[in-house]
């Protein structure tokens, strides 16, 4: 099987490393001349991983065309950018492609999961299916080989596990599944909660605050998720509870990041103005946000997070309020 991995940033680089540690055919494909030549030159990607040495085998090019009659497609760019890639590669690919997606949150303008944005693009006749390859992870851990647990979710039971053989290997354990909505939603919204994790830790609350973060969280993923016909135990798993504890507590997590500094600073200003990195949860809160109110879906801490992002409301007093909301049952 031959892979060619999009996207030359943490992501893309850490898996495709993986497949090149388990003697797989693997290519990068970047549009950053200095992050190809770095992994070609050095075995290094310095923008991302510092003085991590990568496999020296690892190779990358700036040549779309290495893309053609590759039986797998990895897309590793923002989500943002998956629509107009999936249009570029949709003329290279000659053959019935496994295409697998890591991009956590929505299409922009329409709403869509990533899996929906690349059936849409992807020639019915060029492509296999879709596969998520998606769980708790950030990249600079599984790029230094520390134990990680994902999925593989698709609609296509042995295209999953086929991906779950080639990626799994005594580092990387991969489980596969089939409910795609519930698994694409918990991913995608977990972003949020860990932009509202990191803006509590800013704003100086501590282990208690984040607890109840997480487990009010969680409740607002499965409402959203089960609203639009996912499982609720896909909550309690990988794509769920594990991806919402691992970035709402972790240091890596850009997300949290992001949130860090806007508590700290108590305002979005700085944020907005500096950031280069990508922070996919800020537009997921937008798109959530609109969603929501379409659908009538209860989803009070996404909607601080909204606030703060988009409405100049100060995260202190977002804070407050979601604690003096009616009183009400947990469950
Ligand atoms: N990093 C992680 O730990 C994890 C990330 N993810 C998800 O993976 C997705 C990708 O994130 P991640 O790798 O972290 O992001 P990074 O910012 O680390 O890298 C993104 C890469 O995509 C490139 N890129 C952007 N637009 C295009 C395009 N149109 N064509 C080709 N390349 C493009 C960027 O190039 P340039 O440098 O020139 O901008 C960069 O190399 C996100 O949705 C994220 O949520 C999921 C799990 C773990
Ligand atoms: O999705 C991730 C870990 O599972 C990466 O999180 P960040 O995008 O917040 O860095």
């Amino acid at each position: 099987m031959r892979t060619v991995v999009i996207g030359s940033g943490s992501w893309g680089t850490a898996l495709a490393q993986v497949l090149q540690d388990n003697h797989q055919e693997v290519l990068v494909y970047g549009v950053a001349e200095a992050e190809v030549n770095d992994i070609n030159e050095n075995h290094k990607n310095s923008k991302y991983f510092e003085d991590v040495e990568l496999n020296p085998e690892l190779k990358a090019t700036t040549d779309i065309q290495c893309v053609k009659g590759a039986d797998i497609v990895l897309l590793a760019v923002p989500t943002i950018a998956i629509d107009p890639i999936c249009h570029q590669i949709n003329d290279l690919l000659d053959k019935k492609t496994i295409i697998i997606n890591v991009s956590k949150g929505f299409h922009p303008e329409t709403n869509e999961r990533m899996s929906e944005v690349i059936r849409r693009c992807i020639d019915e006749d060029k492509l296999s299916s879709v596969v998520s390859l998606i769980g708790p992870s950030h990249a600079e851990e599984v790029v230094i080989r520390l134990l990680t647990t994902i999925d593989a979710i698709s609609l296509n039971n042995e295209d999953a596990v086929t991906v779950q053989n080639l990626f799994s290997n005594q580092y990387l354990r991969i489980y596969t599944g089939n409910d795609e909505i519930g698994s694409e939603l918990g991913v995608a919204i977990k972003n949020v909660m860990a932009i509202a994790s990191g803006i509590l830790s800013g704003l100086g609350y501590q282990d208690n605050t984040r607890a109840a973060l997480i487990t009010r969280g969680l409740q607002e993923m499965i409402r959203y998720g089960v609203h639009f016909g996912g499982q609720q135990k896909t909550f309690m798993g990988l794509t769920g509870i594990g991806d919402l504890i691992v970035t709402c507590t972790s240091v890596h997590s850009r997300n949290f990041e992001a949130g860090y500094q806007i508590g700290k600073e108590n305002s979005v200003e700085n944020f907005f103005k500096n950031n280069t990195k990508t922070v996919e949860g800020v537009r997921t809160a937008k798109i959530v946000h609109r969603v929501a109110k379409e659908n009538g879906i209860d989803m009070p801490i996404c909607e601080e997070v909204y606030q703060i992002l988009f409405n100049g409301k100060l995260p202190s007093d977002c804070a407050q309020d979601l604690m003096i909301r009616d009183l009400k049952k947990e469950f």
